[in-house]
């Protein structure tokens, strides 16, 4: 987000007027999305409140800059051409409640030290995106849960519902997306204060260590950070300006998962005429609402974001080429990620024929690895969880198709965190079943707590170097 300083200043005026637009009422094809099947959806329970709360939505000022979203696209464009690699990462479902200074901090404080991991061991530019400000929706398995005999319908995302087990708070109330708007909105103050502030100065790479506790990739990365100083203080001597290390680039993305939320914060750009959703810089579609002839992909082909699309295990090539005809019909680098999440016992054989007819059909896509979503399990006490060697043996199992068929492996998507939970088995400090007890705190899925992410970041900048 130094990109809304960078856009503001280079192109102030365009982005100013861009924010004046309330727009995008008549622009033709932003609604055909309302005629097509559409999957995950919520049952507003007054739809009076839902009318007042698309209606305002739509005259909101807008989340993100069509401006800082072209400025993704060409960092993403980078990547897929394998001189940049991407790390997105965040909750599951964020929640109002954890929208706080504490827990948004510690996040992207994570997100920075498995970035400069990655630049480091890599030596390539990372572009680090958050799941975040905006990872409000979530699609589930089933429509109800069941406990103790009471039946309700499921937490699908504090946008529409809340946690609790109650018939009130999980009635799907449309009003929360307001909630939703303003929790991202502070978010995202916080993320740009934070990362243009000062803050994610590359000089206080030690200070981003303080305040996790000690453990062996803590102690790791205090090394790390060691050389950089070392690197950094050598080139202060020869008289380098490192103005440019006192801000970083950080983009914010979520699933678009609730159209209605999405379409009410579409705006046409008055640079280029084009509508963008301003939710959010990048939008992904889940692997359970990619159905081609369905609602999102109609909707998200529309829009100028870069956009991401899951692909589960049973995904073949044809469905991949016939989803870069439908959101990249001009084949440009960056408009299109693919998000494979496989399951580690998988990636290694379903991945492959999906690879090489893509590159057969010389579309440039950039691939990611989603190491999460294909290995959750439920533990012996009851927990959705995910085991550490599984989601790195998914990561490794990337790298080597991609190796083999001399692709691109470009980025890392993660559910993680920056506090000290326990969701995810193992590690090098091992999190075991008994501790999901008092530090399993998620209200969807499990996330890898602040050493093993960084755990993660040393593997994958190990593998990234071997190239
Ligand atoms: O985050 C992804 C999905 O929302 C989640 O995995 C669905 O979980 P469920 O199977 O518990 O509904
Ligand atoms: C719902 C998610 O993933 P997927 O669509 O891959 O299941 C997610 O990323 O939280
Ligand atoms: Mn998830």
């Amino acid at each position: 987000m130094t990109e809304l300083s960078t856009a503001a200043t280079n192109d102030s005026i365009a982005a100013f007027e861009a924010a004046s637009q309330s727009g995008a009422a008549d622009y033709p094809g932003l609604d055909t999305w309302r005629s097509l099947p559409i999957n995950q959806q919520p049952t507003w329970a007054d739809p009076e409140v839902f009318a007042a709360s698309v209606k305002e939505l739509s005259i909101l000022p807008p989340l993100v800059f069509a401006g800082e979203v072209d400025v993704l696209r060409e960092r993403l464009a980078a990547a897929a051409q394998g001189k940049a690699f991407l790390l997105q990462g965040g909750d599951c479902a964020e929640t109002f409640e954890a929208a706080t200074a504490d827990r948004i901090s510690s996040r992207v404080k994570t997100i920075l030290q498995m970035a400069v991991v990655l630049t480091y061991g890599a030596s390539l530019p990372v572009i680090k995106m958050g799941r975040m400000a905006g990872q409000f929706a979530k699609p589930r398995s089933s429509n109800d849960e069941t406990r103790d005999g009471v039946t309700l319908p499921a937490y699908r995302g504090d946008i529409v519902n809340g946690y609790d087990f109650t018939p009130e708070s999980r009635a799907h109330d449309a009003g929360r997306m307001l909630r939703a708007y303003h929790t991202s909105a502070s978010t995202l103050n916080l993320i740009r204060a934070f990362t243009t502030g000062g803050f994610a100065d590359l000089r206080l790479v030690h200070q981003w260590n303080k305040g996790f506790t000690a453990n062996p990739a803590h102690a790791r990365y205090e090394s790390l950070a060691k050389d950089i100083d070392r690197a950094i203080t050598f080139m202060q001597s020869c008289g380098a300006d490192f103005e440019a290390l006192r801000r970083v680039e950080f983009f914010a993305s979520h699933e678009a998962l609730l159209l209605d939320y999405e379409r009410a914060l579409t705006r046409i750009d008055s640079r280029t005429g084009f509508p963008y959703d301003t939710s959010s810089h990048f939008l992904w579609i889940g692997e359970r609402t990619r159905e081609l002839d369905h609602a999102h992909i109609d909707f998200l082909s529309r829009v100028r974001n870069p956009i991401g699309v899951k692909l589960g295990p049973s995904t073949t090539g044809d469905d991949a080429l016939r989803l870069i005809d439908k959101l990249d019909p001009n084949r440009e680098p960056g408009r299109l990620t693919f998000i494979t999440r496989m399951g580690a016992g998988k990636i290694r054989e379903n991945l492959p024929p999906i690879v090489e007819k893509v590159t057969a059909s010389g579309a440039q896509v950039l691939w990611v690895t989603d190491p999460m979503h294909g290995n959750t399990v439920t533990s012996k006490n009851g927990y959705k969880t995910r085991r550490f060697d599984d989601v790195m043996d998914e990561v490794r199992g990337f790298f080597e198709v991609h190796e083999s068929l001399g692709t691109f492996p470009g980025g890392l998507h993660v559910e993680m965190t920056g506090d000290d939970v326990a969701e995810c088995l193992g590690g090098a400090d091992p999190i075991d079943e008994a501790a999901f007890e008092d530090r399993y705190e998620s209200v969807c899925d499990p996330r890898l707590n602040h050493m093993q992410s960084l755990e993660l970041a040393f593997l994958v900048a190990g593998s990234l170097a071997k190239r």
